[in-house]
């Protein structure tokens, strides 16, 4: 038997579950489970089946053992934003309720009524995004003031896995700053503003950092699995995780390229400057307390969309060929239009958006598909130049990790678009960033220096280089 650390990543598309262990001073990973995570309808709200979570967790633990490892610690992350209310009693008051739910629609707007944009930002540094939490927090307060009253623990989606793991209570920073109502300078929840929303500040639980161990199995799960093993935080934001992989250098820009494009840059402080609050960025929290200076963008989303608007006919491979394959298109979208975030039909919405710009409207797989990664690509171009802008510096290189950076037809059209080196991987960048913070946690690894070395001699990194460059040099 391999003793290993699990690393359960579970993404906005899919989840995977990798046993990962040191050998020969490099991380070896073997994924032991994947599942589809979709989003459901429950009580006229789109949801996360969080019992179906758990028992892929289970499943995914029995399945390592029965591949010949001894876990002897498991760290779980996930996307942001999303939480869960629990009673007195640590009964569910709420269903897990999707960010991509119309919920939080005006609700920004109304907070802004009760606290200015810029003093948010100024203290929370946290881009806006009208699925935060503190807006699907205001929801509640409006909306269902019963169920806030009610409350007694407010748990993250990674935070209420652990629960049900461990029996521990905790929140973990760098997703806890994904709420937008954690002070950027004090590292804690933010009371002040908590009360003048008027939400209850007892029902927020202590904020640890990654690295940190939450606690051991319930004892009826350590006997149905035949071992122990430590709950550890990684960053349970599965981007602040993605980021722990990236390549440490001054001169990178990375792109966690997943159901969500996340572009930017590693920083030891948070930039709360006009011209970030302009721009919405954000200055999420990541390992160390370092901060990741970012912008969110629609992302692959899109791509699942219209993939499973095609009944799955075709992989993204095919898509990524067809895209490639279909030349002289160029109608363009605007990823980031709100439209683009829950349509009934993603075709029919890329479609509506050309017809209403006067562009050629896309008809064939190839061709939507091409217009939605120029339009990526394009998207991208902008954050770039505006982290260009606001560290009034030229990035050289571009780091591409997570799913997305499979696709080697968009890693090409980013080179070609932003005339920069894109190194592409590792795909599993949130797994592997997830396991390598459990391992200095274990003191296993000494510190990030050192495990951003380890991934950089363990995984393959693909470069991409501009045609018009290399064009230029024949
Ligand atoms: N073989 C592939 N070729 C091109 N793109 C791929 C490939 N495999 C995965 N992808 C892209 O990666 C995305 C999923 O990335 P991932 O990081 O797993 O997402 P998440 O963590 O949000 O669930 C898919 O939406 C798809 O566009
Ligand atoms: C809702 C947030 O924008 C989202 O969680 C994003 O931060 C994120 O983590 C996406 O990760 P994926 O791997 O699901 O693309
Ligand atoms: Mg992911």
């Amino acid at each position: 038997m391999v003793k290993c650390s699990l690393a359960m990543d579970i993404g906005a598309s899919s989840g995977k579950m990798f046993a990962g262990y040191m050998e020969n001073g490099k991380l070896n990973i073997k994924e032991v489970h994947r599942f589809e995570n979709k989003i459901i309808k429950k009580d006229e709200h789109f949801c996360w089946d969080l019992q179906a979570l758990y028992a892929e967790i289970v499943t995914g633990t029995h399945v390592s053992r029965d591949q010949g490892f001894t876990p002897k610690s498991i760290g779980i992350d996930t996307w942001a934003v999303d939480f869960v209310l629990l009673d007195e009693k640590d009964e569910l008051l709420t269903d897990a309720v999707s960010y991509r739910d119309p919920r939080t629609d005006g609700m920004m707007e109304e907070v802004f009524q009760l606290i200015s944009k810029e003093r948010l930002y100024l203290e929370t540094g946290i881009q806006f995004q009208k699925f935060n939490t503190i807006y699907q927090l205001y929801y509640l307060k409006k909306h269902h003031p019963e169920i806030l009253n009610k409350a007694k623990s407010f748990l993250m989606i990674p935070d209420y896995l652990n629960y049900l793991l461990t029996g521990k209570k905790a929140n973990e920073y760098t997703n806890a700053t994904s709420t937008q109502l954690v002070n950027a300078f004090t590292k804690k929840w933010d009371k002040e503003l908590l009360g003048q929303l008027g939400i209850n500040k007892e029902m927020f639980m202590e904020i640890f950092p990654p690295k940190s161990e939450l606690g051991k199995l319930k004892p009826e799960l350590s006997s149905e699995f035949g071992f122990d093993m430590q709950v550890l935080l990684p960053a349970t934001h599965d981007t602040g995780s993605a980021v722990v992989s990236v390549l440490e250098s001054d001169d990178t820009i990375f792109i966690s390229s997943g159901t969500w494009s996340l572009i930017g840059v590693e920083n030891n402080f948070p930039i709360c400057v006009t011209k970030a609050l302009d721009y919405n960025f954000t200055n999420e929290g990541g390992i160390n307390y370092r901060f990741r200076f970012l912008k969110n963008t629609m992302g692959l989303w899109m791509i699942q969309e219209i993939k499973r608007n095609y009944n799955d006919r075709y992989s993204f491979a095919d898509f990524a060929k067809m895209a490639e394959e279909t030349g002289d298109f160029h109608s363009t979208v605007n990823v980031d239009d709100d439209r683009f975030l829950k349509p009934k039909n993603m075709i029919e919405e890329v479609q509506k958006y050309c017809s209403e710009t006067n562009q050629v409207i896309p008809k064939t797989p190839g061709q939507v598909t091409k217009c939605v990664f120029d339009s990526l690509a394009k998207s991208y171009q902008t954050a770039i130049n505006q982290i260009e802008e606001i560290y009034e510096k030229e990035f050289k290189t571009i780091n591409v990790i997570g799913g997305g950076s499979q696709n080697e037809m968009l890693n090409q059209l980013i080179a070609d678009t932003t005339e920069k080196e894109v190194f592409a991987g590792p795909s599993e960048a949130t797994a592997i960033g997830n396991l390598v913070s459990q391992l200095i946690g274990l003191g296993e690894i000494e510190n990030l220096n050192k495990a951003r070395q380890i991934v950089k001699n363990s995984f393959e990194m693909k470069v991409f280089r501009s045609k018009h460059k290399t064009e230029g040099l024949k």
